[in-house]
């Protein structure tokens, strides 16, 4: 019997409800998420992103096969055409120009969470990485999709956090959301269970490392 991706989260149920359904989360969605907040998490988010780009440069590096060479570069591309553009854009409009983006220091959050990443695809092979990798490019699909369902989700205008929503639930980031279960469902397909115990580890740990980032933005954590 094979595995799939949603195993992974099954197996993780209560570090992945904690993480797409926190408190960070439902205030964004609710409107009620106050601004300093957000700022401190955009700033934050933006070196998370180049960390990231840099692991899916990483995933590149490690592909032996071209299909797996396209499905990390369409992770790279996700991240630098769709998610970096739009987040420096967002920053300007919160007020946060490119030269306070470049010399920001790094939160203890952001510095666990993509240093861990790049560690498990250093020391791991492909798979390893791409496990790391799921709860970020997944994971915020996935949240786009509960905020939508959830019925103190303020749209439009009344919430100045939608543009945020919006980029999550574009065709573009749920079509690379999409792309990647794929390749994971096919990659577990063969694992055994030690393996899939393995790897279960990671994406717990990947997962409580979101939840981490999450809460940072909220206190304002350095
Ligand atoms: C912390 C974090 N996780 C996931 C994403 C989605 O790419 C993001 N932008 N930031």
């Amino acid at each position: 019997m094979g595995y799939r991706f949603t195993d992974l989260i099954d197996a993780c149920k209560p570090e992945w409800r904690a993480y797409i359904e926190h408190d960070f989360v439902r205030q964004l969605g609710a409107a009620t998420l106050g601004d300093a907040s957000f700022r401190h998490y955009l700033k934050q988010d933006y070196l998370f992103l180049i960390h990231f780009a840099r692991a899916y440069a990483l995933a590149a590096y490690k592909s032996s096969t071209l299909a797996d060479l396209r499905q990390a570069h369409e992770g790279l591309k996700a991240i630098l055409d769709v998610e970096l553009d739009l987040h420096v854009g967002f920053c300007r409009e919160w007020g946060i120009n490119e030269d306070d983006l470049a010399g920001l220091p790094e939160s203890r959050a952001t510095l666990a969470y993509t240093r861990f990443v790049l560690d498990t695809g250093n020391r791991g092979d492909l798979l390893d990485l791409h496990v790391a990798l799921a709860p970020c490019l997944i994971g915020y699909g996935e949240i786009a999709n509960w905020l939508n369902a959830h019925p103190a989700t303020l749209r439009g205008e009344a919430n100045p956090y939608d543009a945020w929503i919006a980029m999550y639930e574009s065709d573009e980031f749920q079509g690379a959301m999409h792309a990647e279960m794929e390749w994971h469902d096919t990659r577990l397909a063969d694992a055994t269970p030690a393996r899939f115990e393995a790897l279960t580890r990671i994406f717990r740990d990947a997962t409580r490392l979101e939840i981490d980032f999450w809460q940072m933005g909220l206190d304002q954590a350095d």
